[in-house]
């Protein structure tokens, strides 16, 4: 089956900057942060906790308005409008009262794919992530990883211009999250969408993408780009070479600098 057939679009962050009333004071949160995820790349966002990533996130998903600075898709200024990605949280986000296979076809069918196609489509989909078998299960009865694919497919097929995934992973064990980098990787690959991805991990950052952002703690500044210079499809002993534990130990010193202050 091909894939999608939607390679995304290009996102850019113009000098976004954000605070928020605490009390009297206004706290300033994300301080002209500017980044670019160009059509088909996978570009990661690091950095600490409670640096202003998810509110970066809610910035691009429209939820709310920057104080200062756009965004662009495609060029054109989208600043605060909804809409334009699909989001993967943290936990997945399916609708419980729904089967796997129905949480699939309702993506579908709310990015016009017709009610009959929906069905057949769901069930291919279903069995390309090695899922069919709990195609007529209720979500609770998968495990944490199977509820992640399942919200991995959902996002990818609701075909937004971007897919923004946030901390995805993050719950899920060692092990889990390992398979699940390499399942991730080979759906993308083959499909190659625009995903701005946040993790809290500089190896999973590594294996993933093509460019990381490296972000300061609040108010969130950007500290560096780097380019990633595996070639794709990406080797499953990536992180055995030299120049990925160089790349991660430079990453780890922009983080160390990030906290205290040098720049
Ligand atoms: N609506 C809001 N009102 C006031 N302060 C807020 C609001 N939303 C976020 N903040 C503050 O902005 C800062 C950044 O929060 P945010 O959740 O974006 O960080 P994060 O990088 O996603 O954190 P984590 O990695 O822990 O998930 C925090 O200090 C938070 O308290």
């Amino acid at each position: 089956m091909s894939g999608s057939g939607n390679r995304g679009s290009t996102l850019e962050l113009q000098n976004i900057v954000k605070s928020y009333a605490r009390g009297r004071e206004r706290i300033l949160v994300l301080n002209d942060v500017s980044l670019t995820v160009r059509a088909g790349e996978f570009v990661s966002l690091i950095g600490p906790s409670g640096s202003g990533k998810s509110t970066l996130f809610r910035m691009i998903g429209g939820v709310e308005k920057p104080d200062r600075g756009r965004v662009l898709v495609d060029g054109e200024d989208r600043t605060g409008q909804k809409g334009l990605i699909s989001y993967m949280p943290q936990q997945a986000a399916l609708f419980p009262w729904l089967k796997v296979e129905d949480n699939i076809r309702f993506a579908l069918i709310s990015t016009g794919t017709p009610m009959r196609e929906a069905k057949a489509q769901a069930a291919q989909w279903l069995e390309r992530i090695e899922l069919g078998h709990v195609a007529k299960e209720y979500p609770h009865v998968l495990s944490g990883g199977m509820q992640q694919r399942v919200s991995f497919l959902r996002a990818l097929l609701m075909r937004r211009s971007v897919m923004c995934l946030d901390e995805p992973f993050a719950a899920l064990d060692a092990l889990t999250r390992a398979d699940m980098q390499r399942w991730l990787l080979e759906l993308w690959e083959a499909d190659r969408r625009s995903v701005l991805f946040v993790t809290h991990s500089i190896e999973e950052a590594l294996v993933l993408s093509d460019r990381i952002y490296v972000l300061s703690p609040a108010p969130a500044t950007i500290l560096r780009e780097l380019v990633v210079p595996f070639d794709r499809p990406r080797r499953p002993d990536v992180w055995t070479s030299t120049e990925f534990v160089e790349l991660k130990q430079e990453v780890l010193r922009l983080l160390e600098e990030g906290k205290s202050g040098i720049q």
